[in-house]
């Protein structure tokens, strides 16, 4: 029998759940599992249950892990009944159909008088523009339809009789460590003190809190006046509300059921887990001057901030990391389904586009690709779909427009590249992560269209490395993390093509 010691990193992200068995001391993997969630963007958290427990099952369980820590797509509400039953399908970042209560409640915070003390006299006059400012001001982001506050307000607005029975709120991460630690839907005849019990037991951290937009992040603490704003009721009403307990950094959450992980004497502890994208970070070690572009189900630019970034314009969120700093992130809500849609249109696998794409040249002769298949949230276009634009009758053919379809994906991630610089981000390494990454033509054309070198860290989880990176500090009880090499495949270069994300942006507009 082995002496070392295992924790666990799970990746609760928008298409699968992945567990990845981990070394605590190197970091490398042990086993692996990985399984489907179904496509959609309002879902039963029940197949995200499904799918984490088939896919420890496939990496042999969780037995042997001392501790675990879940890293989860970002934004998604999921509405808790008094019983901790989940009253509705959780709707997810990409669902879109909440613009029109992101831009009720700018305008809400716009409309407010501005204050007499002189600390608003540098906000916009415009309404909206001043209601964005004062969103950004108070939980470092301004509102797009992602933000699960604006879920809520949508709940509040069509099924007012499903709000009405909100007795708790919590973000995917956060529900599937909760249903770890042995919780869930209790029976009827579930005395008060249990059903409090069993709903105060929701922990989450300040990476994931902070995508929410009724936490700050800077303050550390929720905005239930904001909360009570999407709900139509008082801040009263709303702070009757339970919302995940946030842990420090390395705190130690609740301890799993045993009959799910950990059989060894001690338990398993679950860490607080976090956001995706900070759990990536954490994973890849990232620190300032370090910006990854991933390319999973949305497409992000992401850097590490020792401070809040406030991005005034609007554009940038500014998210907390799971360190305890920021994370300021653009993020497009069509990532690598971009190819993907480009290989179901042309009938091809993913190496057979970029076969076809390698065959055209920078610029696809002309063609464009704006990808925004299912609206965009940046730019925030949440109603848009995508247009291929350029095309005659003398370019029209399989190889411009595959290449097209992989200069779109690249050029949309240039763009939330450069929101993230335009804060002031130092940018000193770019590096290459999520599934897209294995794609060979995002590969071949990433630097030349990004105007920059690309560092390809080895094909791994880096959420899930994160997630047990954490769990491994957690159960260290260590001040500091424990360092983990992450190698790199190779370097990617290329001379910059311009030209080609000029062409986009006046595709784009
Ligand atoms: N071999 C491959 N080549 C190119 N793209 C790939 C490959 N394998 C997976 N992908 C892309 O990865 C995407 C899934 O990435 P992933 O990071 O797992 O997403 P998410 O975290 O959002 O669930 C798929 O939509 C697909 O476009
Ligand atoms: O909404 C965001 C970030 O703000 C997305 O990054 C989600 O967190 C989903 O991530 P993936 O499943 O695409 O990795």
């Amino acid at each position: 029998m082995s002496d070392r010691i295992l924790v666990a990193g799970i990746d609760t992200s928008t298409q699968s759940c992945k567990v990845r068995i981990t070394d605590a001391q190197t970091g490398q993997t042990v086993r692996f599992g990985s399984a489907k969630h179904p496509d959609g963007t309002s879902i039963n958290p029940d197949f995200w249950w499904q799918a984490f427990q088939e896919a420890a099952e496939q990496a042999g369980g969780l037995d042997d892990v001392v501790s675990l820590g879940v890293g989860g797509q970002q934004h998604g509400m999921v509405l808790l009944d008094e019983y901790g039953a989940v009253i509705r399908d959780a709707l997810l970042w990409n669902d879109t159909r909440s613009a029109p209560n992101a831009d009720a409640l700018i305008e809400a915070l716009g409309k407010e008088p501005l204050a007499t003390d002189g600390s608003e006299d540098d906000l916009d006059s415009d309404i909206m523009q001043r209601g964005r400012q004062r969103w950004v001001r108070a939980v470092g982001s301004s509102l797009v339809a992602s933000l699960t506050i604006t879920k809520v307000a949508w709940v509040a607005q069509h099924e007012p009789e499903q709000a009405q029975r909100i007795a708790a709120i919590c973000l995917p991460h956060d529900w599937l460590s909760w249903r770890i630690a042995g919780h869930g839907p209790l029976s009827k005849d579930a005395t008060e003190t249990e059903k409090q019990d069993n709903l105060q037991a929701l922990t989450t951290d300040r990476s994931d809190a902070s995508g929410t937009a009724y936490f700050d992040a800077t303050a550390n603490e929720y905005r239930y006046d904001l909360l009570a704003l999407a709900l139509g009721v008082s801040t009263e009403q709303a702070q009757q509300i339970i919302l995940p307990r946030v842990l420090e950094p390395s705190e130690a959450g609740n301890n799993a059921d045993p009959q799910i992980a950990g059989k060894l004497v001690g338990g398993c502890i679950i860490a607080p887990g976090g956001g995706d994208n900070a759990m990536a970070a954490f994973g890849l070690n990232m620190g300032v001057g370090d910006v990854s572009i991933s390319l999973g189900t949305s497409g992000v630019a992401a850097a590490v901030s020792p401070v809040p970034a406030y991005d005034m314009t609007a554009a940038v969120t500014g998210f907390a990391d799971c360190t305890g700093h920021w994370l300021p992130l653009a993020c497009t809500i069509n990532g690598s389904r971009i190819t993907d849609a480009g290989c179901a249109a042309l009938g091809v696998d993913y190496d057979g586009l970029a076969q076809l794409a390698a065959q055209s040249t920078p610029g696809a002769q002309g063609i464009t690709l704006v990808p925004y298949f299912d609206g965009e949230r940046t730019p925030n276009r949440p109603h848009a779909t995508a247009t291929l634009s350029g095309m005659t009758l003398a370019n029209t053919k399989k190889e411009h427009i595959a290449r097209a379809f992989v200069e779109g994906l690249l050029c949309s991630q240039r763009d939330c590249l450069e929101l993230v610089k335009s804060l002031g981000t130092e940018v000193k390494r770019v590096l290459l992560i999520g599934g897209g990454a294995k794609s060979k033509s995002v590969r071949a054309l990433a630097p030349s269209i990004l105007g920059l070198d690309v560092e390809l860290p080895v094909a791994d989880e880096y959420v899930a490395i994160g997630a047990a990176r954490q769990a491994a500090w957690v159960y260290s009880g260590e001040i500091e993390p424990p360092v983990w090499q992450v190698a790199n495949e190779t370097v990617l270069t290329g001379e910059p093509t311009e030209a080609v994300y000029q062409q986009y942006v006046a595709a784009r507009g």
